[in-house]
């Protein structure tokens, strides 16, 4: 094998999908393997995640003068981390985490460490000649994930011209592999989009590539979804089934949620009623921050209520967390974690989020941000950490299909040893 030292790090701004800028880091090993990463960017970010660094804006996390995360990683992460060995991920990561110091990468920015740290992992992948997803997991046992297919976009996602929910996606997994499954998420894609021209929608895009049609209600993307799928010629509920992400934070305060297009205001207690008709109308599997992100007792009452049915994922309520993850544990509230890297800062602390949702038998669903590069690192690490279903948007557009695609490249290579994960990818 070659030599796995560092040699060099370099980092630059690049654009993400909403043309924002990100950030991209260039690992070089000194036998000349290279790794290449690139961080993605949240709109409805959590209030507890880790903080997002930008290139001369003015500090305000307590720092003086402006922001510098390319410069930093340019200038002090590249001398730290230069002799390392890239295969010591866990050290690579505690070098970057000690560097940082803070509990949130306010110092570094979480968008700068997680560009390195993905980065590394890629050259010494690289170096050792394998697949992202071999290096990171069991190359003997790739467990191909359902895709999560975000179709109809709501809330911020879509300027609030439509749903009060932020996403509405659909879970092909009936499908007898991943690439079976891409393609009947993309026919019902298409049925959706024959469906809303005829009911005089507009079909422009959301964020993630659904489309953002301005519907008067929250159950009517439900109606035409379950028409879409049947258009395609696939069974609701039995082949393909519904994920919803309200992303209910956005629409929270003093202790209630409104929905706007519904023109209610609604308890938590309300809004666990409110789910419950829902999956009992519809065959919804997974509801990911159906209540918001520091409402613990309403998180507790939903999933006394839906838990033993319902996948009930939480992603402002975790943030990628452990520490988060534990108290959620020990509170009952929920029985899933999104897992986003960038919500956290390195590929260490993402995997320890994952298999402490995996001790615990919860469900771990790796997802993209609604800001997207072409970087596919995350459909390897689903593959790797075999957590059976991930979310990155619409089959529609270049930075979301990129993953998708990865994943058919996946199956392909991995031959008669990939398994998809189908309905074994959730916990109920
Ligand atoms: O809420 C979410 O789950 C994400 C990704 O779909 O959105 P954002 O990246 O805007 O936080
Ligand atoms: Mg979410």
């Amino acid at each position: 094998m070659t030599d796995t030292r560092i040699r060099s790090i370099h980092a630059r701004e690049i654009l993400d999908s909403r043309g924002n800028p990100t950030v991209e880091a260039d690992v070089i090993l000194a036998g000349g393997a290279s790794g290449r990463a690139a961080t993605p960017s949240g709109a409805s970010t959590g209030k507890h995640e880790a903080v997002e660094l930008r290139d001369g804006v003015k500090d305000r996390y307590g720092g003086k003068g402006v922001q510098r995360p390319v410069a930093r990683v340019n200038g002090e992460v590249a001398v730290t981390l230069q002799g390392m060995d890239a295969r010591e991920q866990a050290a690579v990561d505690e070098a970057l985490i000690d560097l940082d110091g803070t509990p949130n990468k306010r110092n570094l920015g979480a968008n700068a460490t997680l560009a390195v740290s993905m980065a590394v992992a890629r050259a010494a992948a690289a170096a050792e000649g394998l697949w992202l997803w071999e290096y990171l997991g069991d190359p003997l046992k790739p467990l191909l994930p359902v895709p999560m297919m975000n179709i109809l976009n709501g809330g911020v996602h879509a300027g609030w011209q439509g749903p009060d929910f932020q996403e509405y996606m659909i879970a092909p997994y009936g499908a007898p592999s991943v690439a079976e499954a891409v393609r009947w998420g993309s026919e019902t894609y298409h049925a959706l989009k024959d469906i809303l021209k005829a009911r005089g929608y507009t079909t422009g895009g959301g964020d993630e590539g659904g489309f953002a049609p301005a519907v008067s209600t929250n159950t009517e993307p439900l109606d035409l979804i379950v028409e879409a799928i049947e258009r395609a010629g696939y069974a609701p509920g039995r082949e393909i089934g519904i994920a919803l992400d309200p992303a209910s934070s956005a629409f929270y305060s003093n202790d209630v949620y409104s929905l706007r297009t519904e023109g209610l205001t609604l308890t938590a207690a309300e809004m666990v009623d409110r789910y419950r008709d829902l999956t009992a109308a519809y065959p919804v599997i997974v509801i990911e921050d159906g209540l918001a992100e520091d409402d613990w007792d309403g998180w507790r009452l939903l999933t006394k209520a839906l838990g033993d049915r319902v996948e009930l994922v939480g992603d402002d309520l975790f943030v990628t967390k452990v520490d988060r993850i534990d108290m959620g544990i020990r509170k009952g509230a929920a029985n899933a974690v999104l897992i986003k890297p960038n919500q956290i800062g390195t590929v260490t602390e993402t995997i320890a989020a994952v298999h402490l949702a995996q001790q615990q038998h919860w469900g771990a669903m790796v997802s993209h941000r609604s800001g997207e590069t072409v970087d596919t690192f995350i459909a390897d690490f689903t593959v790797a950490m075999q957590t059976g279903h991930l979310k990155t948007g619409a089959p529609a557009r270049g930075e979301r299909v990129e993953k998708y695609n990865q994943l058919i490249r996946i199956e392909e290579a991995a031959g008669d040893t990939a398994r998809y994960a189908g309905r074994s990818g959730f916990v109920r």
